[in-house]
């Protein structure tokens, strides 16, 4: 090979290797269709578009949570469901983007977005001055926490409808405590805590399932979304209805009461997880309970309350996780419930909103 031609071999290989730099770089961003459409293009685009659905597939997290969280789909070809993800709940935004399935060996990841969420969350406060000063929260000999932020006196709660029996709840540290993630009154702010996988059933749609033995009580992952107004929430729902109605479609809006002892109610969260969420959007509806039960968290400072779920028995490795989403009360349009259990009454619950 001569010296001129040598040239314009390594100049070619130098375009490629930027090239599949910045594809690299804007791909993650792309969405399913995106990614398909630009897959079409071109050789390498189509091999580099079949690694992200690969990392994409190996990691529903985007690497945000401590363990990664696989898809496994045995029942048709889509891969992957595809949402944003965050490990707490964030103010609505129409323009949240986030890339997914970025080469772990380059430095380009979701860290930005992470950034972005994590400034959400703790936007999310109402004031500074309730939290604790201690420098990390410690336990006695009884387990139980020593920290003022863990004997905040508790309300009465009900959630989407149900018994207010069902929903416990817990108080934490929070944004305006001076104790770090580490601290032990901080249980549920570290993501999903076990391992857990999402598998499709043929009829239930995607379903979380444990990857791992989970001891009764164990605190298992956040109800992570989007909240919403009151007003946004029934715009969604009839959003959601409409199209439930003519295809296959599972909406993951959440409404949550809190109650006063008198039984009123007085405060309101809606937690929508269709568009922005975290593995719990996965967890489908059972009629007896499921093995899951939902707590109420409050953190001092914080403005809402988190959704919580715990292990409300022994949880076997391999179990699909589920919950009641609420009493049914049918409507015409209903979705049927295919739970399984000896109990179940045919539909999901669906509270008007
Ligand atoms: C929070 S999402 C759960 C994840 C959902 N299966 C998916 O594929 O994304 C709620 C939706 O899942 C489906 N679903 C949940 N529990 C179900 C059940 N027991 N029987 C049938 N469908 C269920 C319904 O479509 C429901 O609107």
């Amino acid at each position: 090979m001569s010296r001129e031609s040598k040239k314009t071999c390594s100049a070619e290989e130098e375009d490629n290797k930027s090239f599949i730099e910045c594809a690299e770089f804007v791909l993650p961003w792309l969405s399913p269709r995106e990614l398909a459409s630009i897959s079409l293009t071109c050789k390498t685009l189509n091999s580099l578009s079949k690694s992200i659905t690969i990392r994409r597939v190996s990691d529903a997290s985007r690497n945000l949570e401590k363990n990664p969280i696989p898809f496994i789909n045995t029942i048709d070809s889509e891969p992957y469901s595809y949402f944003i993800y965050t490990f707490s709940q964030i103010f609505s935004s129409p323009c949240l983007s986030q890339s997914w399935g970025t080469n772990p060996k380059r430095n380009v990841s979701s860290s930005v977005s992470l950034m972005k969420f994590g400034s959400n969350v703790t936007s999310l406060m109402s004031d500074s001055t309730s939290g604790c000063v201690c420098k990390n929260c410690s336990e006695d000999t009884n387990g139980d926490i020593r920290c003022p932020c863990s004997k905040l006196k508790p309300l009465s709660l009900s959630n989407m409808g149900s018994d207010s029996s069902e929903l416990g709840l817990m108080t934490e540290c929070g944004p305006s405590c001076d104790c770090g993630v580490e601290c032990k009154n901080r249980l549920t702010q570290r993501g999903v805590s076990v391992q857990v996988r999402i598998g499709k059933d043929a009829r239930k749609g995607w379903s979380l399932y444990s990857a791992q033995f989970v001891p009764r009580g164990e605190f298992v992952c956040e109800y992570a979304g989007e909240l919403l107004t009151t007003q946004e929430a029934r715009k969604r729902q009839k959003k959601y209805d409409d199209i439930a109605s003519t295809s296959q479609f599972g909406s993951a809006l959440l409404v949550v009461r809190e109650h006063l002892p008198s039984g009123n109610a007085c405060l309101r969260v809606n937690i929508d997880a269709t568009r922005v969420g975290n593995a719990a959007r996965f967890i489908n509806h059972s009629c007896d309970g499921g093995n899951l039960s939902t707590v109420l968290v409050r953190g001092s400072g914080a403005l809402f309350p988190r959704l919580c779920f715990f292990a409300s028995r022994d949880i076997l490795d391999g179990e699909e996780l589920a919950f009641s989403y609420g009493e049914p009360m049918l409507k015409q349009n209903g979705l049927k419930c295919f739970c399984g259990s000896s109990c179940c009454l045919g539909a999901l619950p669906s509270e008007e909103t």
